[in-house]
C-alpha cells in the first residue's frame, strides 16, 4: 500500500518502513499535517467516509473533456487547441505511450524522496508549471489562483510575459520564498525588455525561461474559425500595460486609450525572430540563470551550451506551433546525450500522469513542466483547482515511482523502460 514519500512537508508515519495503509484510517487520521503527495490517495479515500468526493475527476488525461464545460467555447479552443490538423499534439501523446516503464520487486523498505534540485534551486518534485499566458480567460483569478496553489505545494511557477495579472501582483500572492521563474517572450525593443526584467528581477523570480518557439503564433484553425486572439482585446497584456518603459511610448495611458496600446504591444512581441547573436544582450540584463525554451534539434542544444545558456527546454509548445513537428519526447534522448553534461535539460509537451514524469525522466530530464492540465484544473475551480491537478500527478508521481522499485528520480535511467514498442 503507499508508503510516505520523504518529500519535503512530508509526512508522515515518520519511520523510513512504515506504511501509512491507503485504507488504513487510523493511521492516517492521526499522520501528522502536511503528509507526502502519496497521502493525497488516503485523504481521497478516507474523505469518502463522509461521503465527501474529490471536486473533479482524478484521471488527467480527462481534463480537456471536462474543461469545456467551464469555459466559453472561444477560451476553449485557446486552451485545449494545437497547430494546424493537431498532429504534434496527438504524436506528444503517441511518444508516451511507446515507452513502458519496468517495475522491480522486493527493493526492500525505504523512504521515497522526490526532491531535486533545478539550476540551484532545490524543488519537492521534479515538476514545474509551464508558462500559461492570458489565465483570465480561464478563471477570473488566473495567474493569482495558480500561484497560490503553486506555492501550497512547493513547485515551482513559471510567469509568461503574456500574463494577464502584473509581475508585482503574481509574485504578491506566490509569497516570499517560493521559488518562481519569469518567462520573456522577447520584445523587440530593448528598453521595454531590460524594464521587463527588472521588474521581474527585483519581485524574486530567480531564472530567466526565454521562449524561441514562439515568436509569431502558429496557424491554430481552432482559434482562427473563432477568430478568437485575446491580446487584440487587451487580454494577457497586463504586464507591458503597467510597465513605465512600454507606457512612455504611448500618449494616453492603455486604461483611457486601448487600440494604441495594443497595437504598439502586438508587433513588439510577435512577428520578429531573434539570433544567436543576441543571447548576450540577454545574459548582460539578467544575471540568473538562462534557460531557452523551445529546442528540438541538438544542433540547436550544442548551440545553446555553447552560448553558455543554463539550461533549455525541450518542447514543442504543446503541439501548439509547428504542425507536423516532432513529438517533443522523441526529442529528448538525442538532446541529452549532444549536451546532458553541459546544461540542465527540462521537458514539456505531452506530460500527463506521473508515469509520464518518470518516463521523461528515465530519458534524462531533470524535471518536466506541465501545462494544459494545471490551465483545466484552474477552469474547473481556481487555485483549488490548480491544487487538485498538482495533488493528483504529485501523488500519481509519488506511488508510481515507488510500485517501479525506485525511491528518488536519480534512480531512473533508459534502464526503466522498455522502449519502443
Ligand atoms: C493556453 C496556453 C498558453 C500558453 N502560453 C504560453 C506562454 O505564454 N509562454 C510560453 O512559453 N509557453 C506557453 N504555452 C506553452 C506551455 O508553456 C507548454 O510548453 C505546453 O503547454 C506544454 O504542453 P502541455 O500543455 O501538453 O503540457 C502555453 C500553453 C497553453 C496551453
Ligand atoms: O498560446 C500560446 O501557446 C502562447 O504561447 C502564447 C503566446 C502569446 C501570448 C499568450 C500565449
Amino acid at each position: 500500500m503507499s508508503e510516505a514519500s520523504g518529500t519535503p512537508g512530508a509526512d508522515a508515519a515518520g519511520a523510513e518502513t512504515e506504511s501509512t495503509g491507503a485504507t488504513g484510517a487510523a493511521d492516517a487520521a492521526e499522520a501528522p499535517p502536511g503528509p507526502g503527495f502519496g497521502n493525497y490517495q488516503n485523504d481521497i479515500y478516507l474523505n469518502g467516509l463522509d461521503d465527501r468526493l474529490p471536486p473533479f475527476t482524478t484521471d488527467l488525461t480527462l481534463l480537456g473533456s471536462s474543461a469545456r464545460e467551464h469555459l466559453d467555447p472561444g477560451a476553449f479552443g485557446y486552451v485545449a487547441g494545437a497547430a494546424g490538423s493537431g498532429a504534434t499534439h496527438r504524436a506528444n501523446r503517441a511518444a508516451f505511450e511507446r515507452h513502458r516503464l519496468v517495475p522491480r520487486m522486493l527493493r526492500g523498505p525505504g523512504r521515497r524522496d522526490l526532491s531535486t534540485t533545478v539550476l540551484g534551486t532545490r524543488i519537492p518534485a521534479p515538476v514545474m508549471l509551464a508558462p500559461v499566458g492570458v489565465q483570465s480567460i480561464i478563471h477570473p483569478d488566473g495567474e493569482l489562483a495558480t500561484a497560490r496553489a503553486a506555492a501550497s505545494v512547493g513547485i515551482p511557477m513559471v510567469l509568461s510575459t503574456a500574463s494577464s495579472h502584473t509581475i508585482e501582483q503574481v509574485a504578491e500572492a506566490h509569497g516570499a520564498g517560493n521559488p518562481r521563474w519569469f518567462q520573456l517572450y522577447w520584445p523587440n525593443d530593448d528598453d521595454v525588455c531590460v524594464s521587463i526584467l527588472d521588474r521581474a528581477r527585483k519581485a524574486g523570480f530567480t531564472t530567466l525561461v526565454v521562449t524561441l518557439d514562439t515568436w509569431t503564433l502558429a496557424w491554430r484553425p481552432q482559434d482562427l474559425d473563432q477568430s478568437y486572439l485575446p491580446f487584440i482585446r487587451g487580454i494577457g497584456t497586463a504586464i507591458p500595460f503597467s510597465d513605465p518603459a512600454f507606457r512612455a511610448g504611448l500618449e494616453k495611458s492603455p486604461e483611457d486609450e486601448l487600440i494604441p496600446a495594443v497595437l504598439r504591444w502586438v508587433p513588439m512581441f510577435t512577428g520578429t525572430d531573434h539570433s544567436w547573436d543576441q543571447l548576450p544582450f540577454l545574459r548582460e540584463h539578467w544575471d540568473g540563470p538562462i534557460v531557452l525554451k523551445g529546442v528540438l534539434h541538438p544542433d540547436d542544444a550544442r548551440r545553446a551550451a555553447d552560448a553558455s545558456m543554463d539550461g533549455i527546454v525541450v518542447s514543442n509548445h504543446g503541439g501548439r506551433q509547428v504542425d507536423g513537428a516532432i513529438a517533443a519526447l522523441d526529442a529528448l534522448p538525442p538532446i541529452v546525450e549532444a549536451v546532458g553534461d553541459r546544461l540542465e535539460v527540462l521537458f514539456d509537451s505531452g506530460v500527463r500522469t506521473g508515469s509520464d514524469v518518470l518516463k521523461a525522466l528515465a530519458l534524462g530530464a531533470r524535471s518536466v513542466l506541465v501545462g494544459r492540465p494545471f490551465a483545466y484544473g484552474l477552469a474547473h475551480g481556481g487555485e483549488e483547482g490548480v491544487l487538485h491537478v498538482l495533488r493528483s500527478l504529485l501523488a500519481d508521481l509519488d506511488l508510481t515511482l515507488g510500485l517501479s522499485g525506485h525511491r528518488s528520480p536519480a534512480d531512473l535511467s533508459p534502464d526503466s523502460l522498455q522502449s519502443g514498442t
